[in-house]
Order: structure tokens, then C-alpha cells, then sequence
């Protein structure tokens, strides 16, 4: 494990750059074995969870290579074999080799996906839809085994009883290749499950309505790639970078920003009167003194990201009024709460809503990133803090923060990465 020590209390200027987006690398990895052909991602960020998902890969007799953002992916002798479970478990898109290895050999078995702990994260909708498309599914303490059922996979009406990432593109991971027409409603409209579309369209698949909750799938015997696929920004990480360029900034550029993706985000950020200035592919921070504080509730997209909730609650600490955050996707996201408490953050948990009053000064402490986004607060917080903040389980940060020690060091931030036992 890794600790990240932060030396709080500086300003922040100058530029930084947002990585390709974590949830949809994390998908397309898995989808490259759909393919008859090597496979070249492009700005693919140097994230914990790509690394892990190259040893999946591995163990399945892909080869990968991942340099300077450009990761290149080998399927083409693929074998069916056991997946390693630490990996599996490292990460929650390793769900996505159901649906990628359900429609590659009409069979897969895998460990329960692990992931960030932010509540109950259940998978039944994947397995309606894998059912739906013909597959038996059984779980046998924690292992899934997913199998073509006796007529073989076929495409299905598949009804989301809710809206979620993971389901729609496992579904679709699934339905790909599969002979006959399928139709997913109530699917999840995430630009990231438009990214992962795009690259299996631009292979031959035959997918519309990405981006819309209806999708149709025409299955398709072959999938080549023809082209480099670009994977979009981190749309995560740059609301991460915005609201840290708000609380300790002294004018920042966030460049390779899609602003469209953070409508919502960007909305609340003008609400409370911090004056972003927002450009074609970027979004100048000014430095801002007063705001005000705010009502979330987090959504589907384009409602606000449940992923930035913890992101934007340390900019809250600093509004002239109280704050309140509902998370409706996971209400259980509290991870940060005693963390930023023993820095001195007047926060707390209360009816099911997290409630934030202004604080006038946070002092650096030993805390723990229980999860990404709870170690995005810390490292916000932390930043803001006087003193030195040390953060435990930062691997947990390094899952999905691109480059991050260079990127805050580059705006004048004193962080560094040790090694725990140090
Ligand atoms: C790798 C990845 O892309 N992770 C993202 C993805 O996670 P993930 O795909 O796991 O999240 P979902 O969109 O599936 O979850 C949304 C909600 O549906 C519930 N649910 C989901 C599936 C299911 O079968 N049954 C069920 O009840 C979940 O508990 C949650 O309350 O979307 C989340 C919500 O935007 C983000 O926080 C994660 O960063
Ligand atoms: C919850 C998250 O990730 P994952 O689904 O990969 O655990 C996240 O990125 O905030």
C-alpha cells in the first residue's frame, strides 16, 4: 500500500491536463477481446485499475503493451482459463469480462467484481440481462458462472429495472456478436457507454441510440479494428480538478475538458458564484474568494455525478452557508466523512443527507482514503489544510488519478507518494 503526504497550505496556478476517462478505459479493455484483431487505445490514463486489467488479460494469453498513453491489445490468441482473483477483485470493471467473455465464448466464470466501497453494489441487472439474452447464470460463493443456455445466446428485449452503467454495457458487450436484434430500455445515457459504442461501431458492430435509454443491437459475426480509438476525458477528474482550482486556486486552466459532459457540475459551480470562464475544450478557475454554499442531489447523467460528490464537499467547507448532499445513487458514500471531521471540516451525516456549514480552517492530519473519491476529498482538503496531511490506502487514489503527484506538483502543490512501510 500506498501513503500520499501533503505539505497543505500552498496556492495553486497554472495549467493542467485531464487523462482519458477511467469508466470507459475499463470497458473498452474488456471489449478488445470481442475483436478478430489487435486492438490500439489512445490516451489511455496510467491508472492502478489499467494495470490490473492488463493481468486479467494476461492470464487469458492477451498480450498488452501500454506506453506514453497508448495501450495495445492483442486478442487474437485468446484461450478460456481461470481469471485471476486478486485482479478481479482489485477492481469493479472487471464485471465487464461477463458480458465480453459470455459473447466471445458463449461462457465465462469470475470472481465477484470488487471495487470502491460506497455501499450495496449489486449485480442483478447484469445477470437479467445475460438471462434475457439466453444464459444460464449461477453463483457459487462469490463465483459467477455465466453459460450460453441449451438454445444457445439470441437477441432479447432486455428492460432495466433501473438505470445503470455497468448493466447497459455488459449488456451490450454481450449482445454484440450475438445472432438477431437486441433492444436494451431504460439503458444508462453516460458519455462513457457512447465512447464504448463509438469503438465497437467504428470495429463493424451495429449498435444506434447510444447516449438515448433506448439501445438496438444487430449481432454481428466479426468485429476488426480499422483505427486508433481515442478514449474521451475524464469528466471525474476534471470536476475534481475544478473544484480543487476553486478552493486553493489562484487562476488555473483545466485543459481536454468536454464541458458538455459536466453541464450539470459546471451548473452548480456558477450557482455559487465561483466565475468559471468556460472555452471549447477548457475552463479557466479564477481565483474566488466568496461563494455560497449549495443543494446537491446526485443522478443519472447528466444529473450530478454521484463520482464527484465527495470531489466538490471540501469547496463546501469554504462557502459563507450551509451546504446539504443527497446521494441518491449511493446513499451510503460517507467514506470521507470522520476523515475531513479530524482535519477539523464541520461535517456530518444526517437523514440520510450530508450536511456541510462553513469552516474557517482545516489543520493537516493522518486520515484514510476508504475510497477513490473519499481520497480525492482528502487530497483537496489536505491541499487546503495547514500542515502536513499523510493519507493511508492512496492506492485507492491511484486506481483512477492519472499521473496525479506530476499534475498537482505541477500547479505548485507539495505532494509525494511513499511506499506505507517507509
Ligand atoms: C467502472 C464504472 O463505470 N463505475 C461507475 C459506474 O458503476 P456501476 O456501473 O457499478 O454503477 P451502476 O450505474 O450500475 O449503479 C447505479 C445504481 O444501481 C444499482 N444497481 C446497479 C446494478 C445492478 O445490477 N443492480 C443495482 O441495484 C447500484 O447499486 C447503484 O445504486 O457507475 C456509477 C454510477 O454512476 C459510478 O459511481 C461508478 O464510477
Ligand atoms: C465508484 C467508482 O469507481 P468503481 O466503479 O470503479 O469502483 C468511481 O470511479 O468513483
Amino acid at each position: 500500500m500506498t501513503k500520499m503526504i501533503i505539505h497543505g497550505g500552498t496556492c495553486l496556478s497554472g495549467d493542467v491536463t485531464i487523462g482519458g476517462a477511467k469508466n470507459s478505459t475499463v470497458a473498452l479493455i474488456p471489449a478488445a477481446i470481442l475483436a478478430d484483431t489487435p486492438v490500439q487505445l489512445n490516451m489511455v490514463p496510467d491508472i492502478l485499475d489499467v494495470h490490473n486489467l492488463m493481468l486479467i488479460l494476461k492470464s487469458m494469453n492477451v498480450r498488452s503493451e501500454f506506453a506514453d498513453g497508448m495501450l495495445t491489445i492483442d486478442p487474437t490468441n485468446i484461450v478460456e482459463n481461470i481469471l485471476p482473483s486478486k485482479a478481479i477483485k482489485s477492481l469493479r470493471a472487471s464485471y465487464y469480462f461477463m458480458g465480453a467473455l459470455l459473447g466471445k465464448f458463449g461462457e465465462a466464470t469470475l470472481s465477484f467484481p470488487g471495487g470502491d466501497n460506497i455501499g450495496p453494489r449489486p449485480i442483478d441487472q447484469h445477470i437479467k440481462a445475460f438471462e434475457a439474452l439466453g444464459a444460464d447464470v449461477t453463483n457459487n460463493n462469490g463465483t459467477v458462472h455465466i453459460k450460453a443456455g441449451k438454445n444457445g445466446l439470441h437477441g432479447a428485449q432486455i428492460f432495466l429495472d433501473l438505470v445503470s452503467v455497468g448493466a447497459t454495457i455488459n449488456a451490450i458487450l454481450a449482445a454484440v456478436k450475438v445472432k438477431g436484434s437486441t433492444v436494451i430500455r431504460n439503458a444508462a445515457k453516460e458519455p462513457e457507454i457512447i465512447d464504448i459504442v463509438t469503438f465497437l461501431n467504428n470495429m463493424g458492430a451495429k449498435i444506434r441510440g447510444a447516449g438515448t435509454d433506448v439501445i438496438r443491437i444487430e449481432g454481428v459475426e466479426k468485429l476488426e479494428a480499422k483505427n486508433t480509438h481515442i478514449v474521451i476525458p475524464d469528466r471525474i477528474e476534471a470536476g475534481t480538478y475544478l473544484s480543487l482550482a476553486a478552493a486553493c486556486g489562484d487562476g488555473v486552466t483545466v485543459h481536454n475538458v468536454i464541458p458538455e459532459h459536466l453541464e450539470s457540475f459546471i451548473a452548480k459551480l456558477l450557482e455559487m458564484g465561483v466565475d468559471l470562464e468556460v472555452n471549447e475544450d477548457s475552463i479557466f478557475v479564477p481565483k474566488c474568494d466568496h461563494f455560497k454554499g449549495t443543494e446537491i442531489k446526485t443522478m443519472v447523467y447528466p444529473g450530478f455525478a454521484t463520482d464527484l460528490q465527495q470531489p466538490i464537499t471540501p469547496l463546501l467547507l469554504k462557502a459563507n452557508s450551509r451546504s446539504i448532499i443527497t446521494d441518491t445513487i449511493y446513499p451510503e458514500r460517507t467514506k470521507h466523512i470522520p476523515e475531513l471531521s479530524k482535519m477539523g471540516a464541520n461535517i456530518k451525516y444526517r437523514n440520510g443527507s450530508i450536511v456541510i456549514e462553513h469552516t474557517d480552517k482545516l489543520t493537516g492530519q493522518e486520515v484514510s482514503a476508504g475510497e477513490i473519491r473519499a481520497g480525492a476529498a482528502a487530497v483537496i482538503a489536505g491541499i487546503m489544510a495547514e500542515g502536513t496531511t499523510t493519507i493511508y490506502n492512496a492506492d485507492n487514489i491511484l486506481r483512477g488519478y492519472d499521473n496525479i503527484v506530476d499534475k498537482l506538483t505541477e500547479l505548485n502543490a507539495d505532494v509525494e507518494l511513499l511506499n506505507d512501510d517507509m
